[in-house]
This record gives structure tokens, sequence and C-alpha cells, in this order.
């Protein structure tokens, strides 16, 4: 540390640093020469369907746990003390669910992607807009990522051009335990520095941030049991359950039973990465208490706390500042590197593929360039595209929400309505996109001023922002009635615009005539229905016969439509009530 207070890596730190590069360079170079050095698309896209469960468990884990998450999830606790914890609840049924119903759906259907599906279920037009709405989404979640700058940008655009989907798992297992070790780490010299465990504990006690179960029922609450364990489920299906670089995962292993498995080691895995950026947060809390850098401007926006945090804190230890930047860029490779390979996949197999024929040779070497394409892409845009002063963290999970949920619509009307058709899908699909650019953008806009208000004014990112807000109340006058929907909890985005999508399907799919049971692909549809009968029947009477599989169609069709009714008199009740007691 010199007398300024700015703090340096030193050569081990570099070297630590330069390490994980190299080390990620050579799983990706060892599975472009061994195996079938990656001259098929099966190998390069599923690894020959030939993974294992636990590689694949930590890399399902990593695909979606980035920096942002490493650096956004202790500011949260830092600031706001432990009840976004409570998103820990989400994972059980955010896993089981598709564990139980996708996964062996999209198995047994030996998909190439997962929008084959669409145009198994629906038509050509449904797997071409969801596969543009993923593009959209992948893109965004790779290009907002802090740190990808130019160096690791290239090490992860070539590991996975060149490797694969087996170099991309590897490398997500062997950059997981690089994550969890930096971030152990901090946490441990942080205890030390705050005076051990106990005198920790009674800080952060003292200091309020251990929060009890906040079960208030208001759904514009940022944080609640309910907006995290609840509208999180969601988020978790549209992560775990559709996205494509998830199902990639679950397609290439060696059996259906091992992809559940893996589905099933996720939650451990989530649960020690939830638990490790949480206490990192409280430990962060015990060290400086309400005396945040933040408030002493050394630091201008919440996400910079961490970093801080760690040169402030590890200063003595040489070492372990290089460590921790490898396990932020680690949960960033691990990231991006997913992105490039399914967007590569998906553009190969849903778009390109279907129109011309080629050789396989040809295709596989067009998937690399395609790989190595979407790598340039990201970086080039990483550079141009500055972070929002508000928390990175909720940006993620919100544009998650916002591209993921009607995707996640898209599927759950196809899966689970045999009635509907491709018109309501589309039209479904573009009604819940318009839902969340106008909720998620509405809801930003309306919530801007008064982020920006505590933020200091010295700092060149801020003056561009206020310049921008201070234009935004005057030229946007906000009715009251849209107050409720923008002030939204952004956890609940990814349910909201899911049901959208869902809703406006049926009733385009009714008015436009409903698909018939029979028409419908086989295998396409989960029977919710007749496993329900089933279940109640084993529970009840354990050997009665089973009613046909017409039966159960019919019956829910009815019981759908009886749904829809029932909620919209619901619905016509309460408008009623509340006009009488306004
Ligand atoms: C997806 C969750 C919420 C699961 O805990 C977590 O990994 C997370 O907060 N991710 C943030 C987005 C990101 O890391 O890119
Ligand atoms: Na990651």
């Amino acid at each position: 540390m010199d007398p300024t207070g700015q703090k340096y890596f030193t050569i081990i730190d570099y070297v630590i640093f330069a390490l994980l590069l190299v080390a990620s360079m050579a799983i990706g170079l060892y599975y472009a020469f061994t195996g079938g050095r990656q001259s098929t698309t099966q190998e390069f896209m599923y690894a020959d369907r030939s993974m294992k469960c636990l590689p694949l468990s930590l890399s399902l884990m990593a695909t979606f746990q980035s920096a942002v998450a490493i650096i956004g999830t202790p500011a949260e606790v830092y600031a706001n003390g432990t009840q976004y914890w409570f998103i820990g609840c989400c994972y059980i049924l955010g896993l089981l669910i598709p564990a139980h119903i996708f996964i062996p759906m999209f198995y047994r259907l030996h998909l190439t992607s997962v929008y084959q599906y669409l145009e198994l279920r629906f038509c050509k037009a449904v797997r071409i807009c969801g596969t543009v709405t993923f593009i959209f989404q992948m893109v965004i979640t790779g290009f907002h990522l802090w740190g990808a700058v130019l160096a690791t940008g290239l090490v992860c655009t070539l590991y996975t051009a060149l490797g694969g989907l087996k170099a991309v798992v590897w490398t997500d297992v062997f950059q997981t335990v690089v994550m969890f070790t930096g971030q152990l780490a901090v946490i441990i010299v942080g205890v030390h520095q705050a005076g051990g465990l106990s005198d920790a504990w009674v800080k952060v006690r003292d200091g309020g941030r251990i929060s009890g179960i906040d079960l208030n029922p208001d759904p514009t609450v940022r944080h609640t049991f309910w907006t995290l364990g609840v509208g999180g489920v969601f988020l978790m299906l549209s992560l775990y359950g559709v996205n494509q670089a998830q199902v990639q995962r679950y397609l290439s292993s060696r059996t259906e039973k091992e992809a559940v498995m893996s589905c099933y080691m996720v939650f451990p895995c989530l649960q020690v990465a939830l638990m490790l950026s949480c206490l990192m947060g409280l430990v962060m809390y015990a060290c400086y208490g309400n005396n945040s850098p933040l408030e002493q401007q050394y630091i201008t926006s919440k996400d910079q706390m961490v970093l801080y945090f760690v040169m402030d804190m590890l200063q003595n230890f040489p070492g372990l500042p290089g460590l921790f930047v490898a396990c932020l860029f680690s949960a960033s490779l691990s990231t991006i590197s997913s992105a490039f390979n399914s967007l590569a996949t998906v553009t190969m197999v849903d778009l390109i593929k279907p129109h011309y024929s080629m050789t396989e040779a040809r295709a596989t070497l067009l998937s690399k360039m395609l790989a190595l394409s979407y790598g340039i892409i990201c970086v080039a845009m990483a550079y141009v595209v500055h972070l929002m002063n508000s928390s990175v963290l909720q940006a993620a999970l919100s544009i998650f929400g916002m591209v993921g949920g009607p995707l996640l619509g898209l599927f759950c009307l196809g899966i689970f309505f045999p009635c509907a058709n491709s018109i309501g899908a589309v039209t479904g699909l573009a009604a819940g996109l318009v839902m969340a650019f106008w909720v998620g953008i509405g809801g930003f806009l309306s919530r801007m001023p008064s982020s920006v208000q505590v933020l200091p004014l010295n700092s060149t990112n801020t003056v561009c922002c206020q310049v921008t807000c201070r234009s935004v109340p005057a030229c946007i006058v906000i009715p009251a009635g849209l107050n409720g929907l923008y002030s939204l909890s952004y956890m609940w985005y990814s349910a909201l615009n899911s049901s959208t999508v869902v809703l406006i399907g049926l009733i385009i799919s009714f008015m436009t005539g409903p698909t018939k049971g029979d028409d419908v692909a086989s295998g396409t549809v989960y029977p919710v229905m007749r496993t329900a009968q089933s279940l109640l029947h084993k529970l009840v009477k354990p050997s009665t016969c089973y009613t046909s599989p017409e039966h159960t169609v019919r019956w829910s069709y009815g019981f759908t439509v009886k749904c829809i009714v029932a909620l919209g008199h619901f619905n016509v009740v309460k408008l009623l009530l509340a006009d009488r007691w306004s």
C-alpha cells in the first residue's frame, strides 16, 4: 500500500491470476486434441452425450453464477441484511420441477436443441421466435458481465471454440474450485480481521444484519419470503428448466437418470455458493460496521464494496488478492463460455442447419467459427457498455426475468396446455416480451431519481446519470394505477412475464381454434391430470385401473376452462368490491 492509499498487486498475485488463464486454456487444448478431436457437432455441442453427473452439476451451477453474484450478493447483504439468503428456499421447487418434468421430456425427445421442442409441439415459426429471444438474452448476459476484458475474454473465446462442450464443462469444474477457494480465503481472513468468530457475530447481530423471515405478502417489497421463495421459483425454472445452456448439459449426460441426478446435485452446490457470498457480506459488515467505504467516499457504487474490501483486508497476504481476482474471473469465464457455446449451438441447429444442407466437417467448422464470433462480439461489447450505477445483481436478475420469463412461459404453454396452438404461442410470447419491457423499463425509470440522490456527486458516472435523471421526472408522468405495476419487486418479473405468455397464449388459442388432443405430437405434453390422478389413486386406492389418455385430455380441457372462468369471476368480484370500498 502506498501513502495515497492505493493498493497494488504483487508478483505472486499476477502469477496466480495467470495460472488461472493458462490452466483454463490447457483444458481447452486438451479436449481439442483428445477424444474425437472435436470433429463432429455431436462432440462439440453435446460432448458425445457421455458426461457424468458430478462435473455436470458443478457446471450447471457455474453457468449462472458469475462475478455479478460474487460481488452483488455480499453488497446486498451488507446493506440490507440476510433477507436475500431466503432465495435458497426457491431452489427446492426450482430444481425438483426441472428434474421431474422438463428433463425427462426433453431427454426422451432426444432433442438437438431445446428450441426443437417448440417445433415439435407447435411449428417452425415458434421455434425461430424462441431461438431469437434466447440469442438476445444470452448476448445481454454475456456482455453485461463485469470484467470481460480483452485478455480473459479472448482466452475464454479460444478454449470454447477449440474444446467444445467438454472443455466448457471441465473448465467450469476447475473454475468453480477456484471460485469457492477465493471466497473462502476472503471470509477466513475477514473474520480474523474482525476479531474472531464470536466478535464478528456480535457485530452483525447488533448491527441488525441477521434478518428474520419476512412474510409480508406485498409484491412490491423487494425481498420477502414470497418474492424470493415463490417468485424465485419462476426465475429458477427459466434458468434451470428451459435455458438452452442448461438443457444442453442435461442432454449431454450418459443417461436420463444421470441428468436428473445432476439436477439434484445442483441443490447443494447452489446452497454452498449462496452461503459463501452471504457470509462475505456479513464479514464485510463485521469489519466496517455502518462506516462503509461508500459513505466515506472511497468508492462510488455499492458494487465496488467487495473489491475494496478484498484489497483492504488482504493487503498483507500476498497472493490472496490475486486468488480473489482469479475467483471473480473464474465466475465470469464459466458463465460466458457457456453463453458462447450455447449461442453457437442454437445458431447452428435452429437457424442454419434446417435451411442449408452441409457436410459434418463443414458444420463443425462453422460451429467453431460461430463460437469464436459470439466471443468476439461479447468482448467488444464489454468494452463499449459500462455498468449502470444501480446494483449489478438486481440488473442481472431483472434481465433474466425480462427475457427468460417469456421463454419459460412459452415452454409451459406447450408442455402443460395441450389446447394451445401456434398462433397463441407466438402472440403470447410477444405479449410476454411487451409486458416484460413495459414493466421492467417503467420500473427502472420510476425508481431512478430516488436511487441517484444517495450517490456522491463527484464521479463522472454519477454526473452522466444525474443529467439523464433530471429530465426524467419532467417528461414522464406516471398514472397512479401504473405505479403499482412499476413498483413490483423485480423478483416477480419471471412469474409475471411467464404467466402473461400462458394467459394470452390460451386466450388467443381458444379464439383461433384450440389444438385437438390427437394433433399434439406424442411426448410433447406433460400429462398433469393423469399424473395427479394416478398419484391420487395410489394414495387412496392402491389397486385401481387408470383412466384413458383421451379422457384425461378432455378432463384437463374442461378443468382449464373452468379455472379461467373462475379466475375471471374472481377478478370481477374483486374489482366490484374495490369500487364499493373506495
Ligand atoms: C441465479 C442465482 C440467483 C441463483 O442463486 C444466482 O446465481 C445469481 O444471483 N446470479 C446472478 C446473475 C449472475 O451471476 O450472472
Ligand atoms: Na459462472
